[in-house]
């Protein structure tokens, strides 16, 4: 809706402009005012009817507004001293549809610098105390993301950081399902973070970093001489860490069918037993599970035990790949850029288009992993303001050729075959006969050509 069309009218405008806590000034291509508004005037001490087509240095002190409809290069956060105080000034210029200068318009937002440092050391200090705190949070929690960090804005994240809300406060198992690289991690913390467990500690667990005979003792702990080897004093298990508080078993279907069981009983009974202890230990401990494989299909092949699983999948959360939501690529491009522009100090501003068509074209099989490392290799490989194709990493523009000499013409089709069958039934989500449908097949060829290519 224009000015013309709403409630506003010239009348009111005219007095918001006027009396606008920022000074305002506008002058014509000789630099000649048109415009001052009553604030400024007051401050220089002028008419402002009076000073209408009178140069601007005549009265605007080290004003620079004749030299801007001159360059056509506006001038942002410039500090001029007038009577006595340095401010803060702005010059834009003004053109036409020719795109040349008709004019400029200048503001001055602080009177008096005093107030602008006031207000910067206020805001510096606000900041501060809010990364001791965070540092300190994290610190004593183990919390290193929240739900403002998972950066995305497509319907898929937009969902799933609503479920986080829902979800969080409920105390129950979650199971976390997702690619390498989805940010399964940080939706534990962020699940942590918002549920009323939020005060204790986070405490996570890679099951699958830790070899099969150490993984009873950091889970569960052990007693002083357990073992030959145990640590004096024994050690204290993930589970007694995290009491009160949450666990995150990240990649639990690499755990091995004995870990399972005592888990499981661990979850069951609210206890644990450290290796060598005589007696059972009360646990009070929310269990947060993540993993990137076929649950099911293990079951069916008894790799990964049906208690288990039903007792960790009370809340499933599909976390979907990033080939599933390529509108959130713009926005993790630009995070990553700034993050890791502040991290080394570089200014990049951005990306090429052609670079962005690049990003989303691409799988990402490693995910928002992946991509982060690739936009990290680019900011250090460039040396433009934005990133161009030249800075990305060789496999993301060769993506689409095809590996000649390598294949025969049969595997190079199966494989184009293969990769089109994946990529629809990702897009229609799983559905086998909406996917179907779009690759022009029968739902029986579609699963018989699952089975051939090994598609689970
Ligand atoms: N939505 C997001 N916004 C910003 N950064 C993200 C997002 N998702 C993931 N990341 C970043 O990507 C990297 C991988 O995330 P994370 O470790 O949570 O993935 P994961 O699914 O747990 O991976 P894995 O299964 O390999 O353990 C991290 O550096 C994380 O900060």
């Amino acid at each position: 809706m224009g000015v013309k069309d709403s409630l506003l009218t010239d009348e009111m405008m005219d007095t918001i402009i006027a009396n606008a806590f920022e000074w305002i000034v506008v002058v014509d291509n000789k630099g000649k005012i048109i415009y001052m508004n009553d604030s400024y005037c007051k401050f220089t001490e002028v008419d402002s009817k009076e000073v209408i087509g009178m140069h601007v240095t005549e009265v605007i002190e080290n004003t620079r507004m004749h030299e801007v409809v001159k360059t056509g290069k506006e001038e942002l956060a410039d500090l001029q001293f007038i009577r006595g105080n340095y401010m803060i000034a702005n010059r834009v210029p003004i053109f036409n549809e020719n795109n040349e200068v008709i004019g400029a318009y200048g503001t001055v937002i602080f009177r008096d610098t005093s107030e602008w440092d006031k207000m910067n050391s206020h805001v510096k200090s606000m900041l501060g105390r809010i990364r001791n705190y965070l540092q300190e949070y994290e610190l004593q929690t183990g919390v290193k993301y929240t739900l403002e960090d998972i950066i995305g804005n497509s319907k898929l994240i937009t969902l799933l950081k609503e479920k986080v809300k829902q979800i969080a406060a409920s105390d129950v198992s979650i199971l976390i399902r997702g690619e390498s690289g989805t940010g399964k991690e940080l939706f534990a913390h962020s699940i942590h973070q918002l549920s009323n467990r939020s005060q204790m500690p986070f405490i996570k667990l890679n099951c699958a970093a830790i070899p099969e005979h150490l993984l009873e003792s950091e889970l569960f702990g052990y007693e002083e001489g357990a073992f030959t080897g145990a640590k004096k004093g024994g050690k204290k298990g993930k589970f007694l860490l995290a009491d009160g508080g949450t666990l995150f078993l990240d990649e639990i279907g690499d755990m091995s069918l004995p870990m399972q069981i005592k888990l499981l009983r661990a979850l069951q009974e609210g206890e644990v037993e450290p290796i060598g202890a005589t007696t059972p230990i009360q646990v009070n401990v929310r269990v947060i599970a993540a993993t990137n494989r076929p649950l099911e299909k293990m079951m069916e092949e008894k790799r990964f035990r049906e208690d288990l699983y039903y007792r960790i999948h009370v809340i499933p959360f599909y976390i979907p790949s990033l080939r599933e939501r390529t509108e959130d690529i713009p926005l993790l491009v630009n995070h990553f850029i700034q993050k890791i522009c502040k991290r080394t100090g570089r200014r990049i501003t951005g990306v090429t288009e052609e670079v962005l068509l690049t990003l989303s074209r691409y799988r990402w099989p490693g995910n928002i992993r992946e991509l982060e490392n690739a936009i990290q290799a680019a900011v250090h490989l460039s040396s433009e303001e934005k990133l161009t194709m030249q800075a990305l990493p060789d496999y993301l523009t060769d993506s689409y050729s095809i590996p000649l000499g390598e294949k025969t013409l049969k595997e190079t089709l199966e494989d184009a075959e293969k990769q089109a069958i994946v990529q629809t039934i990702e897009k229609c989500h799983n559905d086998k006969l909406v996917a179907a449908k779009q690759l022009g097949i029968s739902k029986s060829s579609l699963y018989e050509k699952l089975k051939k290519f090994s598609i689970q």
